[in-house]
């Protein structure tokens, strides 16, 4: 893997505040990195970092391989992005603004605003003035916008936000499309882990600006699969005849009366028996799926998995 956005020890005070706290992050070529985190953890402001729209207060960001510097800007020609809501002339059409963005930036290659109209499947209504447009709409002209110079790096923050069900089914096809055959890397930022999941390669869980856990989709596919639920009435006997009986070493305490256990060699039928013959009353165990959301509620609350 060959890392194209390298963050170091970064972080960014506001008026004294600390909005970013020391991030460490590495997204890498040609894949999907889903950054993940509340509304106001802080990704907008990495996002702009990157893009040397914020200067940071310390720390360091290199885009490919080019340590990033407030006079940096030819790296920016191999960078698309949409930062918050992308923005477009009303009474003007899909294609006209795509063709003013283009005189506004001086890329003299009008044929790529074809391909970007294709790309993102608005080809047909290229000659629509944009208050005709959807939101979902917008959101592909806006990639449209970003991608029209063929960037290596596509930054999006929340571009499915807001999208209806279909739409956001057609992003996701798109970002795959961006990087399966156009071969560029993507940053994508969300609050709802559903919208990512099922794309991104590594994901960045980020919560009060600081990055909680970096980490491959699939380890955490792997990692968590399958998991046995316990309702007990007596948790702390429980965890003793679970770890003393049965040498469960992976567990979660989701409160006072649920377990949950990772262990994938012990069965449900063996805990089961176990709790009875040591007077634990079972009142519910069950196999469960564990996905995303759970994950990442879990770590934003600081949850208390046990390995
Ligand atoms: N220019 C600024 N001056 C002061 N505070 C700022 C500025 N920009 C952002 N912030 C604050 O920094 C925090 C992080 O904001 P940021 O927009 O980066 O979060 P976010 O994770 O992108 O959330 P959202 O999805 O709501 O945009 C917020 O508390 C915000 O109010």
């Amino acid at each position: 893997m060959e890392p194209i956005i390298q963050i170091n020890e970064l972080n960014k005070e506001f008026k004294g505040k600390k909005i970013v706290s020391n991030v460490n992050m590495t997204v890498n070529k040609r894949e999907i990195y889903g950054f993940l985190g509340p509304n106001g953890a802080g990704k907008t402001t990495i996002m702009k970092m990157i893009l040397n729209l914020v200067k940071p207060t310390s720390g360091e960001i290199l885009v490919l391989n080019e340590i990033i510097s407030p006079t940096s800007y030819q790296y920016l020609k191999k960078v698309g992005s949409i930062i918050e809501y992308p923005v477009f002339y009303d009474r003007l059409t899909a294609k006209e603004n795509l063709n003013l963005h283009c005189q506004y930036i001086g890329f003299p290659h009008k044929g790529l605003i074809e391909e970007a109209l294709e790309i993102v499947g608005l080809k047909e209504v290229e000659d629509k003035k944009i208050h005709e447009f959807s939101l979902g709409m917008k959101q592909r002209l806006g990639i449209a916008r970003a991608i029209v110079t063929r960037p290596e790096i596509l930054i999006l923050d929340e571009p499915i936000n807001g999208l209806d069900p279909i739409g956001i089914k057609d992003m996701r096809k798109l970002f795959l499309l961006l990087k399966e055959k156009y071969e560029m890397t993507i940053l994508i930022s969300s609050h709802i882990v559903s919208e990512i999941e099922s794309v991104a390669d590594t994901i960045g869980i980020i919560n009060d600006g600081k990055l909680l856990k970096e980490v491959r989709m699939e380890e955490i596919r792997k990692e968590n699969t399958e998991y046995i639920e316990i309702d007990i009435d007596h948790i702390g006997n429980a965890v003793r005849v679970l770890k003393d009986q049965l040498a469960v070493k992976k567990y979660e305490i989701e409160n006072d009366h649920i377990i949950r256990i990772f262990d994938q060699n012990i069965s449900q039928s063996q805990i089961n028996k176990e709790l009875i013959i040591n007077e634990v009353t079972v009142n519910r165990i069950e196999k469960k799926q564990h996905n995303l959301e759970e994950y990442f509620v879990n770590l934003i609350n600081g949850g208390s998995r046990h390995e």
